[in-house]
């Protein structure tokens, strides 16, 4: 087991870690807020063939005041910011009726890029979050409506024993929304955005929200 253990760190010592070849970054001419820059950096990672860009950790706060972590996917991203969908009954949605606060981390290893995100959650009205829950594919709003997630599943059979009757239930109404169902928009107080280097003097920006003024500060960071 020990032995084990010793090969796992000789493994990890060996693997390479933004070995690029790896982008520039002047953050000199970055723009004057953060969800312009992230946009720009999205389209760039698409382009760059990063491996699902869009999947993203949302880490929150429990009624505990413990940090919880999970992977989600990105929505969409305007000037008003983040947004992601989720069940009010879920995990997340029970950390987000307690606490707005949460960070959303974006790796695109690829580009060594990553992109942090601090602000607070607000659910959206229900016709965006309706529209949300619509544009999914049918299987995941089969999964969706049987709701559940994060709850002990005792036998996997127990799924398709439940599968059976939400699948008549859309059937019968296609346009079904579970009352959970709900899209969360992300205000940011904070972006950071920093691009790896070989060297590993990597460049860091960050945006901070001026209080009242609706501008943004920026600021460059120590590696
Ligand atoms: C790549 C990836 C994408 C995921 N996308 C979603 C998603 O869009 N919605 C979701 O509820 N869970 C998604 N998950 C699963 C979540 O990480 C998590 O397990 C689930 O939401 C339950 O979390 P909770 O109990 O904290 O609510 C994804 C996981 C991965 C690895």
């Amino acid at each position: 087991m020990a032995e084990d253990r010793e090969d796992t760190a000789g493994l990890l010592r060996g693997l390479a870690v933004l070995a690029g070849p790896l982008p520039e970054f002047d953050p000199g001419a970055a723009p004057e807020e953060p969800t312009a820059l992230f946009t720009a950096w999205l389209a760039h990672a698409v382009a760059a063939g990063v491996v699902e860009p869009h999947a993203m950790t949302l880490s929150t706060v429990t009624p505990e005041g413990r940090p919880e972590a999970r992977v989600l996917i990105l929505k969409s991203v305007d000037a008003a910011g983040w947004r992601f969908a989720a069940s009010t009954a879920s995990g997340k949605g029970r950390d987000l009726a307690h606490s707005p606060h949460v960070a959303l981390t974006f790796h695109w290893r690829e580009l060594g890029r990553q992109v942090r995100v601090s602000g607070r959650a607000a659910a959206e009205d229900p016709a965006r979050s309706a529209a949300d829950f619509r544009a999914r594919s049918a299987s995941a709003r089969e999964l969706a409506l049987l709701g559940r997630q994060s709850q002990v599943l005792a036998d996997p059979a127990d799924i398709d024993r439940e599968l059976g009757p939400v699948r008549e239930r859309l059937a019968a109404d296609p346009g079904l929304v579970p009352t959970e169902w709900t899209s969360y928009l992300v205000a940011a107080d904070a972006v950071e955005f920093w691009q790896g280097a070989a060297d590993r003097r990597h460049t860091r920006l960050r945006y901070t929200r001026e209080p009242g003024a609706g501008t943004w500060r920026r600021d460059c960071l120590w590696p």
